[in-house]
């Protein structure tokens, strides 16, 4: 996250942080007891290995109460993700036991409307992404509020050229805005999960490539199939 702040510790108790070897890699979020969702893209340099997946933290290191570290059963990218484009970049990761909820680790509900976020609605993403251009990683959870752009601005041919879909979103990203290991977070407006950070240009702070987002509606129908499908 670049510009933003520390988050408040455990008010986003529904943050998860995808890693591996014990390094944060990307981030995600509960969306059920033993359901979290995160980007497609997020597996592009795992070499087939499984994220392992924090809940109920704020900072990556240090001990805290009810933080616990969850084995991966499954991993389902959307059908659609590829390396090429940002098309359905979503991942589903299906954890090796239900997560034992309590005041740090929540499920937090997604939009199941399909309409577009009114622009200008100030949103927050929040993520434990690189906090500045030269890619310090930080310890602890950072947040920042951000401006929602019209799909009409987004695809304007200096910014993003008619690659959004209205099945993504976007915000402003003048000086502030995601970064490296801050996809797969949820953009959260108004409380609820509206999307999915995924990396696009993987430009981070730059007004002409504001940020893009998965919007998850389009997809509920597909979630809530693999959640069922997928024994419990
Ligand atoms: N703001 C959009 C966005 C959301 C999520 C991730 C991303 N960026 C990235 N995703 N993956 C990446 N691998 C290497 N470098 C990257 N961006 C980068 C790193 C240092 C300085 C800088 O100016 C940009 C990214 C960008």
């Amino acid at each position: 996250i670049l510009g933003g702040h520390v988050a408040e510790p455990h008010l986003r108790p529904h943050m998860a942080s995808l890693q591996l070897d014990g390094e944060h890699v990307c981030g995600g979020f509960l969306i059920a007891e033993q359901w979290v969702l995160s980007a497609a893209h997020c597996t592009e340099e795992t070499d087939g290995k499984l994220f392992q997946v924090l809940l109920g933290a704020h900072s990556l290191t240090e001990p805290e109460p009810h933080k616990r570290l969850y084995r991966v059963r499954a991993q389902i990218p959307h059908p659609g993700s590829n390396i090429h484009n940002n098309k359905d970049d979503l991942l589903l990761l299906q954890l090796e036991e239900k997560a034992e909820l309590n005041e740090h680790v929540q499920v937090l509900r997604f939009q199941r409307e399909d309409r577009d976020v009114a622009a200008d609605t100030v949103c927050e993403v929040a993520g434990w992404g690189t906090v500045s251009h030269s890619g310090r990683r930080p310890d602890k959870l950072y947040q920042v509020e951000r401006p929602v752009l019209s799909r009409d601005d987004c695809n304007h041919r200096t910014r993003h050229d008619h690659t959004i879909t209205r099945n993504m979103m976007c915000t402003d990203s003048r000086k502030k805005d995601t970064c490296k290991g801050d996809s797969g977070g949820p953009l959260v407006c108004n409380g609820v999960a509206e999307a999915v950070v995924t990396a696009g240009s993987r430009v981070c702070g730059n007004y002409k490539k504001p940020g893009i987002y998965t919007r998850i509606a389009p997809y509920a129908a597909w979630i809530d199939g693999v959640m069922a499908s997928v024994a419990g």
